[in-house]
């Protein structure tokens, strides 16, 4: 078994607020990061892949291949996007690292897996010192 990495660089726009909530609801669970002026983060994903080496290429994939199924089905939807309104797939969910991180799997899953190759993870740092990772359900 091995692992391989892409990693990617995205900038979005979000706030962590629930629009059932109200705004002092949202303050006081979500703190500044519920505040209505949208604040933004210079994301790290990396989107780890493993699974054989195929012995004739020498690869377990390509990485130019998972360099563009990731930009393609991720970044390309939300690099200088809004998280909470423009991203398809963040529809409907609270914009943490945590929910992006699960919906960045669902994305790339079964791509991943129609290669042969597996998804290992996906972790994301949302600031230096803050980073989620995800190995699936
Ligand atoms: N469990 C989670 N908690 C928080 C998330 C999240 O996605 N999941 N996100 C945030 C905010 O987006 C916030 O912008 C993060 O900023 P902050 O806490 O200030 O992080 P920094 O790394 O910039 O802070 P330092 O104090 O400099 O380490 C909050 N919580
Ligand atoms: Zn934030």
């Amino acid at each position: 078994m091995i692992y391989i990495t892409r990693k990617a660089s995205f900038n979005a726009a979000h706030k962590l607020s629930r629009p059932d909530w109200t705004e002092a609801q949202n303050t006081e669970v979500y703190g500044k990061c519920a505040n209505p002026n949208w604040h933004g983060h210079n994301y790290q994903l990396y989107v780890t892949v493993k699974g054989e080496i195929n012995p004739e290429t020498g690869f377990l994939v390509d990485l130019k291949w998972l360099k563009d199924i990731t930009n393609t089905y991720v970044v390309d939807k939300i690099d200088h996007k809004n998280l909470n309104l423009d991203v398809d797939f963040m529809k409907g969910k609270l914009a943490s690292t945590e929910n992006l991180a699960v919906a960045i799997w669902d994305e790339l899953v079964n791509l991943i897996a129609e290669s042969g190759a597996q998804l290992h993870s996906i972790k994301i740092y949302e600031t230096e010192n803050n980073f989620v990772e995800y190995f699936g359900h």
